[in-house]
């Protein structure tokens, strides 16, 4: 299903916020935010804890009812949505959350399935085949599919919540801190795992992180959440002239230039 909206101009909008305002009680999160993610693009999302990066992405997605503003999801604006439009958006979309949300009495392949059994009406064969591709494709060998996650290292268990994300061969992929609690090296691997899948299946990614090595492997550009708003959206060597302070003290500070030297 395809609205109008997306085969206007040349690029194609998968993601418009316009003055989007968030609000818990009287404590404004967001005001005035504005953003756009293109078809192809693969944006980085950071800023200070507690700037409201989560709640931006769980606006987009549908968990969080903006108290003002618009929120346009491949054309469609998300309060005036049919139930089938949801469901529709919901199967080209796949999303990991930060701690994998993994169903913890379901083995490996019956999370990575979760998704086709729910959306879809294959044959249980042809889930259980579909499931084990993906657990592949994300670099988890067969001897893991009748694992819990709790028999699962941190890092396996991001792979698990990726492949279960990517169960429904989703456009968009949201990923909220994807290699927080990794130790360097498999946070490399998994950013290398990212870039690869974003290459090779065409994804269009939009990924919280507060890790700057991620930044520089990965992504296109990045917008910084700060002010109640984003303040900046550009490729990361451009963020690096800023002169918002936020900014600057997150790309030129210590941990900033140890990032930089390290890509
Ligand atoms: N359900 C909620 N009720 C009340 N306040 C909330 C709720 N969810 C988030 N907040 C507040 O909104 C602000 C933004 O939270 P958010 O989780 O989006 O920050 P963040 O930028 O993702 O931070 P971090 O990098 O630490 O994860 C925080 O001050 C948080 O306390």
């Amino acid at each position: 299903m395809s609205a109008p909206a997306e085969q206007s101009g040349t690029l194609e909008r998968l993601i418009e916020v316009r003055g989007l305002l968030s609000q818990f009680g009287d404590r404004v999160i967001h005001e005035n935010l504005d953003l756009d993610l293109e078809r192809g693009e693969v944006l980085g999302v950071v800023g200070g804890s507690g700037a409201g990066k989560t709640v931006l992405l769980n606006s987009i997605i549908g968990l969080k009812e903006p108290e003002g503003g618009t929120v346009r999801i491949f054309g469609h604006e998300r309060s005036g949505m049919t139930k089938a439009q949801e469901a529709d958006i919901e199967r080209r979309t796949g999303i990991l959350f930060q701690q994998g949300a993994l169903f913890s009495s379901l083995s490996v392949i019956d999370n990575v399935a979760s998704p086709l059994i729910e959306h879809t009406q294959l044959s249980k064969d042809v889930i259980r085949e579909l499931a084990e591709m993906k657990i592949a494709m994300v670099g988890l060998k067969p001897e893991a599919h009748h694992l819990k996650p709790a028999e699962l290292s941190g890092g396996m268990r991001k792979r698990v919540g990726l492949a279960r994300a990517l169960a429904l061969d989703p456009e968009l992929l949201f990923l909220d801190e994807p290699t927080a609690g990794l130790d360097p090296i498999g946070a490399a691997a998994f950013d290398d795992l990212i870039r690869q899948l974003s290459n090779d299946l065409g994804l269009t990614v939009f990924m919280i992180t507060h890790d700057l090595d991620s930044l520089y492997a990965i992504t296109d550009k990045v917008a910084v959440v700060a002010d109640k708003r984003i303040v900046a959206k550009a490729p990361v060597q451009e963020l690096e002239q800023s002169d918002h302070p936020w900014i600057r003290e997150y790309f030129l500070g210590p941990r900033g230039r140890a990032g930089k030297n390290a890509a």
